[in-house]
């Protein structure tokens, strides 16, 4: 007996002998049938009810086909395995098959540094395998994982045998991201997301014009709230200024790694500013939502807009001077530019005064005449107040998860088997934010019994 599965429907083939027919058996069929049948009719008629099922599989397979496009997906005595267009597609150790469409996702092979930890298979393709540009951070090693598709355009991955705070990835294969980066790159793109547990404030954007006092505004919520913020370190082609560290107020490189590093989707933005490239990497925001922080970029007004344009979801402000005579003198004071430099950010500071103010980019517009003033208006957009809101949330709890998961879902909540009888974890995904460029932020997860759920 052979089952066949397609997308949507299943044909049981059952052999006569399986049934113990007996077509030579004159009892089977009535007597006035048989009055007219020969021997050789008979072997037609045998023939015939063993094609029969075959050949309304093909029928059926043939309109399917007409009517969605696709050939039906897989034979389920060799599951994920064969295609209809005859690829073989041999999943290894700890490997993961999950079918998107057309596509076949196989997730697995995180162990080796070499590859991506996804290989992609596309039955409308002759070859089978599609080689896909992969963006992101990729999982560090791990064993087992069960994955789900969540919205038709994310696989979420839960690896078992870890900690709760590590155990959630998600593979984004066709979000808005993935979308603007295939057009990109004409390739197919798959971008790699951590799924950070716990409260997740938004990233701050801070735009304004050179000199405006942008870093000391930061610097003093820093120095402040050190565990609750973390700065986003950008890279820059400039040359360091004296007291410059590379790595802490910036990575220092040059034109043509950096270009090379942006045709690879290294960065979240980017932008030529004052004769130099500057840029955010999506790892410089991942660092400190890893950390458990509030990402905090200091960024021009072209890469606040790009960044307003990702799946970022920030909370944009603007710094305005009290009067462009003074901008020009904080700029001078600073005493870190040449005249030349100067000249040129002071130029660039009417456009961006001009863009920040007018264009409804910016959540909050703040002007820095007094500097403790700013910095108090600063942090009441940022709910920072009184002290009680400036006490950093209790941490959430760690649990660890088992080896062997199985996932399903209700509503928005993902319930996973927790080793433990009448206990569940649960994985809400209510609060979800953020996404590939970066990490996916506001999840929880938590065990509860079974009558709680
Ligand atoms: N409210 C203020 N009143 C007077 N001086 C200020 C004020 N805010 C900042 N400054 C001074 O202005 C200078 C420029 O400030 P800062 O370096 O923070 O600007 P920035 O916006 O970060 O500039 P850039 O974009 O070039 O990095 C510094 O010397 C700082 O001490
Ligand atoms: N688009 C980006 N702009 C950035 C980034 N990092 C800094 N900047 C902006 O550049 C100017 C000049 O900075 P400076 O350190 O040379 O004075 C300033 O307006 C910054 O906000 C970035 O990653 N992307």
């Amino acid at each position: 007996m052979a089952v066949y599965v397609s997308s949507s429907f299943i044909i049981i083939i059952i052999p006569p002998s399986f049934l113990h027919l007996d077509f030579s058996n004159p009892n089977l069929l009535p007597p006035s049938f048989l009055k007219n049948f020969h021997k050789r009719d008979l072997k037609i008629f045998k023939l015939w009810w063993l094609l029969q099922p075959i050949l309304l599989l093909l029928l059926y397979t043939t309109i399917l086909a007409l009517y969605q496009g696709e050939a039906p997906a897989f034979v389920a005595d060799d599951m994920q395995t064969r295609f209809s267009n005859g690829f073989h597609l041999q999943l290894k150790d700890f490997e993961s098959a999950t079918a998107v469409g057309n596509k076949t996702y196989v997730i697995g092979g995180i162990d080796d540094q070499e590859s991506s930890g996804v290989r992609i298979f596309d039955k409308s393709t002759v070859n089978g395998e599609v080689i896909p540009t992969v963006l992101g951070t990729k999982p560090t090693a791990f064993e087992s994982h069960s994955t789900m598709l969540l919205n038709k355009d994310r696989i979420l991955i839960i690896k078992g045998n870890s900690k709760s705070n590590v155990s959630v990835w998600f593979l984004e294969v066709d979000t808005r991201f993935v979308g603007d980066q295939k057009k990109k790159f004409g390739t197919e793109v798959v971008a790699w997301s951590k799924g950070v547990i716990g409260d997740a404030e938004r990233p701050i954007v801070i735009s304004g014009p050179s000199g405006v006092g942008k870093g000391t505004l930061i610097n003093m919520l820093m120095k402040e709230f050190p565990s609750m913020f973390g700065f986003s370190v950008s890279h820059t082609t400039r040359a360091p200024r004296e007291k410059e560290e590379n790595g802490v107020h910036y990575h220092f490189t040059n034109r043509s790694v950096m270009e090379e590093e942006i045709k690879a989707g290294k960065f979240l933005e980017f932008a030529a500013v004052h004769g130099n490239l500057y840029g955010t990497s999506i790892e410089a925001v991942e660092i400190v939502a890893d950390a458990g922080k509030r990402c905090i970029l200091d960024i021009d007004v072209q890469g606040a807009r790009s960044v307003r344009a990702s799946s970022l979801e920030a909370i944009f402000i603007f710094i305005c001077p009290p009067s462009f005579e003074e901008l020009e003198k904080r700029l001078r004071a600073r005493g870190t530019e040449t005249e030349e430099q100067i000249q040129k950010r002071l130029k660039n500071a009417k456009a961006e005064l001009e863009e920040g103010t007018s264009s409804g980019l910016f959540d909050h517009i703040l002007v820095n005449n007094d500097l403790e003033a700013c910095y108090q208006q600063l942090k009441k957009i940022l709910g920072l107040n009184g002290s009680m809101d400036a006490t950093p949330k209790a941490a959430t709890e760690v649990f660890d998860l088992p080896m062997d998961l199985s996932l399903s879902k209700i509503d928005e909540k993902i319930l996973i088997n927790s080793g433990k009888a009448n206990q569940k974890i649960v994985l809400d995904l209510s609060s979800i934010k953020g996404g590939a460029p970066g990490r996916t932020r506001g999840l929880y997860m938590y065990t509860a019994d079974d009558g709680n759920l």
